[in-house]
């Protein structure tokens, strides 16, 4: 049936080519909707495929799942620029990615934009952050209000992205109470007591306390964790956790700083 469908799909001559550039699978109530171009007429003899059930979920590689944020960074740009629609190449270079593989990203996300026009900004704005689970409220704990935790609260990239730093927390009695970012730093008991949904902690205490931490707020019901400290975290499956090391990263640069002198020398000996 999705053969047959594919073969004889009349939006083929409606989209003016646009739905071969889709590659279509079959559906052609896919491709509406993909270019929210409402529901065409088919073929005499030829029938949609009409289903209710939710399309089943793609699974996206996670250097597509990284990238999604700096897309949905450079679309939320140029709708605040006033620009509707963007080619593939325009939003390519101003994410510092190669445009094919732009397109194969957001492929991933059933977005293929319109042959000769592009994409429209604010849909595939929408569709971004409804795929990186940001149409829900975010909230956001820090957790070790030391050097690093002041540095986070007083950062405003947060907000602009749509997290709200909602708790500062601490356990040291000196700290409690005080505040910091104009918020009032809370103790770890505080925290969990509150409501999970939506709350993404981070941590930022020694790692020696981290697990504890962690610990503490995956019993209180949360599910993702980003780990500051440089210690692995053992928590149960369905957490999520993701660890940021500023050291690795220059330790990477080194090493490709060393290749690249490395391959001069041989090209240069
Ligand atoms: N990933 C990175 O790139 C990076 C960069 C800098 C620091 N770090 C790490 O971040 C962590 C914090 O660094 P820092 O310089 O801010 O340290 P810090 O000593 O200045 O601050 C740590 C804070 O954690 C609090 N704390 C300790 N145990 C706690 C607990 N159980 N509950 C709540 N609060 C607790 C302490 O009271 C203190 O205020 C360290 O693990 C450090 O190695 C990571």
């Amino acid at each position: 049936m999705r053969g047959a469908v594919s073969t004889f799909c009349p939006l083929t001559r409606l989209c003016a080519g646009v739905h071969k550039r889709l590659q279509c699978r079959g559906s052609s109530t896919r491709c509406v909707e993909s270019f929210g171009i409402g529901p065409a007429p088919h073929a005499e003899g030829v029938r949609a495929p009409v289903s209710t059930a939710p399309a089943p979920r793609r699974e996206i590689p996670d250097a597509t799942v990284a990238r999604l944020p700096v897309y949905l960074r450079v679309l939320r740009t140029l709708l605040a620029d006033g620009v509707d629609v963007v080619s593939s190449e325009e939003l390519a270079e101003a994410a510092g990615v190669r445009s094919a593989g732009l397109r194969r990203d957001l492929s991933y996300l059933g977005s293929y934009g319109v042959r000769g026009v592009g994409y429209d900004v604010a849909r595939l704005a929408d569709e971004i952050a409804r795929e990186l689970g940001l149409t829900q409220d975010r909230f956001v704990a820090i957790v070790g209000m030391g050097n690093l935790g002041h540095a986070l609260a007083a950062y405003s990239g947060f907000a602009t992205r749509g997290f709200e730093v909602r708790w500062l927390v601490d356990n040291d009695p000196a700290i409690v109470g005080t505040q910091i970012a104009e918020r009032c730093v809370v103790a770890l008991e505080e925290l969990t007591r509150q409501d999970p949904d939506g709350l993404i902690v981070v941590i930022a205490t020694p790692p020696a306390q981290a697990q504890d931490v962690a610990d503490a707020v995956v019993a209180m019901g949360v599910r993702s964790i980003l780990n500051f400290a440089p210690c692995v975290l053992t928590v149960p499956d369905g957490v999520e956790v993701r660890k940021v090391d500023l050291a690795t990263e220059l330790q990477i640069l080194a090493f490709h700083e060393q290749r690249g002198r490395d391959d001069l020398r041989e090209v240069n000996p």
